[in-house]
């Protein structure tokens, strides 16, 4: 399948972002951080706890502008930004399809949505209402939202974070199934290397704080090699790469 949506990718080029406290204490959480995602390619962000990942995506999501440098969002198909959240943050007064609906633009508005819901595991649960669903079905319902905009990039910010590790990898298994039939730029977040490994076309590795790319670790193999003795192999090749890294 076609990548489809950006034809310029993203670009970041963040010279420093620096926190200061009101008792004047400052906090510099990013250093001259660069790097590219190319039109299509699912990429994961990985560092070590603490060392900016959530500031860049909130930076790149337009949520803070306090920061010196630039970055590119990727143009060209719908031009949307799409967002996960660890919380899901459905409005609880609505359904789950309202939930998803009220996400569209005007000229997606009446799209059917059977396809998505079905491959989400979700078809039954349209009706449902945030309350009555479990943590994991609530997450499936922002995945669902997010991919049914049809964004021309998709930021992730660890949306499988704690939950059990069955319904984790269920919604790994999941996500990959709804990104393949539309294989949109992405850029995830993640201190799971082992879910970086599964998801990824390529991991882009930071440093401890203040973040910057200690390098990239390519993962070229189609998403359905990726079995247990592959994933070990590739585990090794990452440790000898980036001994000590995570
Ligand atoms: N609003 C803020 N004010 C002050 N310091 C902050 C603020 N937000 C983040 N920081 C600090 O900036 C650094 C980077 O935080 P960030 O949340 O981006 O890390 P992270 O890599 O996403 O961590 P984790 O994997 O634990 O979620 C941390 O030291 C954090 O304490």
């Amino acid at each position: 399948m076609q990548p489809v949506g950006a034809v310029v990718p993203l670009r970041v080029d963040i010279a420093e972002k620096t926190f200061r406290s009101a008792q004047g204490v400052s906090i510099t959480a990013l250093q001259d951080l660069s790097f590219e995602v190319r039109q299509g390619e699912f990429a994961c962000l990985l560092g070590p706890s603490g060392c900016g990942k959530t500031t860049t995506l909130r930076i790149l999501l337009g949520l803070d502008k306090d920061f010196s440098g630039s970055f590119q969002l990727p143009e060209g198909g719908s031009n949307r930004i799409a967002a996960v959240f660890q919380e899901p943050i459905l409005l609880p007064w609505r359904t789950v399809e309202q939930n998803v609906r009220l996400a569209l633009p005007k000229s997606l508005r009446t799209k059917n949505l059977d396809g998505l819901f079905d491959t989400l595991g979700l078809a039954g649960m349209r009706s449902l209402y945030p309350a009555e669903l479990s943590l994991g079905l609530a997450r499936r319902a922002a995945l669902a939202r997010a991919f049914a905009t049809e964004p021309a990039v998709l930021f992730l910010d660890e949306p499988f974070a704690s939950l059990d590790e069955r319904t984790a990898e269920r919604l790994r298994h999941l996500l990959l199934t709804v990104w393949s039939a539309r294989p949109t730029t992405a850029l995830m977040v993640t201190h799971n290397l082992r879910e970086a490994l599964m998801l990824s076309d390529r991991i882009i590795v930071l440093a401890q704080r203040p973040a910057h790319v200690l390098g990239m670790f390519d993962v070229r193999l189609p998403r359905h090699y990726r079995n247990p003795q592959v994933m070990s192999d590739l585990l090794r090749s990452f440790h000898q790469k980036f001994p000590g890294v995570v």
